[in-house]
């Protein structure tokens, strides 16, 4: 961004107490034209600016425009194949169904063979995909090393233990394994409620194994355009393939691994293709190292089989509820920080949050240390935790009754 020279100088007046009273008054007369001067300049500016801000302003109106055209039809992706005189060949992703197309005319000096496009219904290229990583960033979050330890997550120690056994001893002992002659399994799969501490583990065993957490949510891979899923699929193995070790972690996996339908519609054809290419990757996954792969679904009665057989996700682990003494260790776990009163019992506390999940008494301990902040105290009482514990209710029942009136 380029920015504005300085600002002229403030004029300033000098009378000298030596001088005669015709001098006084030239030197003021001086000022004052200074002083018109700078004014005059200033307007200037600022007219300068205001037409700078109308340009920007409908620079943004114009985006704001192709923003909303872009969001309203469903666009596919497709390669720039050839630039001819009159139009472009392009290769639909997904079907390579080859078209000559013709461009708008503020496409034609940008276009090369190679390019990504997104095209319309009818082959009209609609934007030009510059920037490759832009989908891949918004699809996938990548931690070079995670925060979470095992310490941070409550109740589910048994499953802590098997994800170990599972994920992170293959990755820090490949040789044990291959002593002892049996393969690790290929992938593990968590399922259960949701916010019970499945990305937390995930999370976790990476950081454990000093490996590259990289997670994708299965929801943004089928929401992409069309033609697009699978690729991203592969990405994320090639990713992988450059950071190992590393933990793949495909959050959601019902988004794209959900039972086959007899429906024929377009979407459901692109969420196999993206399924297919996650299946052919874990197959060819023998050689690929120091790679595990995990996913988690809250729909586990969803699955598609196809990805449950062995050599896929074949090891399934259960992450429940909290029972009653994992929800003790959730709330100290995340009370552990916070400036609690001696009057606190916590067990006492969680012994009042029967069904809460880990994500529910995560938010309580922060609700409760909001109220004590708006009561401008440093310590949370009793009463903090009790209140936040009623708000949290009321924000539910409001969710049920927002989503009884939607269905
Ligand atoms: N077992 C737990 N111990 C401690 N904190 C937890 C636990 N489970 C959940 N939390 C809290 O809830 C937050 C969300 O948990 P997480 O994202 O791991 O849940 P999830 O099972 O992956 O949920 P979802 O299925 O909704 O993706 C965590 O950041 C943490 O603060």
């Amino acid at each position: 961004m380029s920015h504005s020279p300085s600002l002229p100088d403030r004029p300033r007046l000098e009378l000298d107490p030596e001088m005669s009273e015709a001098e006084r008054l030239e030197a003021i007369r001086q000022h004052y034209r200074r002083i018109v001067q700078v004014n005059d300049e200033l307007q200037a500016r600022l007219e300068d600016a205001q037409g700078r801000r109308g340009d920007l302003k409908s620079d943004v109106d114009k985006l704001k425009r192709e923003n909303e055209v872009l969001k309203t039809s469903s666009l596919y992706i497709a390669s720039v194949e050839e630039v001819l005189e009159d139009g472009v060949v392009i290769k639909q992703h997904g079907n390579n169904q080859e078209v000559l197309t013709k461009t708008a005319r503020r496409f034609d000096a940008d276009l090369r063979p190679g390019d990504r496009v997104a095209i319309n219904d009818s082959f009209a290229v609609q934007q030009v995909l510059d920037d490759e990583t832009d989908s891949r960033a918004q699809a996938m979050e990548v931690t070079a090393s995670p925060d979470v330890t095992y310490a941070d997550i409550g109740g589910i120690d048994e499953q802590i233990r098997e994800v170990r056994e599972a994920v992170e001893d293959p990755l820090e002992n490949p040789e044990q394994f291959e002593a002892v002659g049996v393969d690790p399994p290929s992938g593990v799969l968590l399922h259960g409620p949701p916010g019970t501490g499945k990305t937390m583990l995930a999370k976790a065993v990476a950081n454990e194994a000093d490996a590259t957490f990289i997670k994708m949510a299965g929801s943004e891979l089928v929401r992409k355009f069309i033609g697009e899923g699978a690729r991203l699929v592969r990405d994320l193995f090639e990713l992988a393939a450059d950071r190992e070790p590393a933990v793949i972690f495909i959050d959601e996996i019902d988004a794209v691994a959900a039972k086959r339908t007899d429906s024929k519609t377009s979407g459901d054809a692109e969420v196999q293709r993206t399924m297919m290419q996650l299946l052919s990757e874990m197959d060819g996954f023998d050689e690929r190292g120091e790679i595990r792969i995990m996913a988690a679904t809250n729909r586990f009665d969803m699955l598609d089989e196809a990805i449950l057989r062995p050599g896929r996700f074949d090891r399934l682990i259960e992450v429940p509820e909290p029972d009653a003494e994992g929800r003790v260790r959730i709330l100290e776990i995340h009370t552990s920080e916070m400036n609690v009163a001696d009057d606190v019992d916590v067990a006492d506390v969680a012994r009042e949050l029967e069904g809460y999940s880990g994500a529910d008494i995560a938010a309580l301990a922060t609700e409760a240390g909001m109220f004590a902040i708006r009561d401008d105290r440093t310590e949370v009482h009793r009463v903090d935790f009790e209140q936040a514990r009623e708000k949290l209710q009321d924000a539910e029942a409001t969710d049920d009754l927002v989503l009884n009136y939607q269905y």
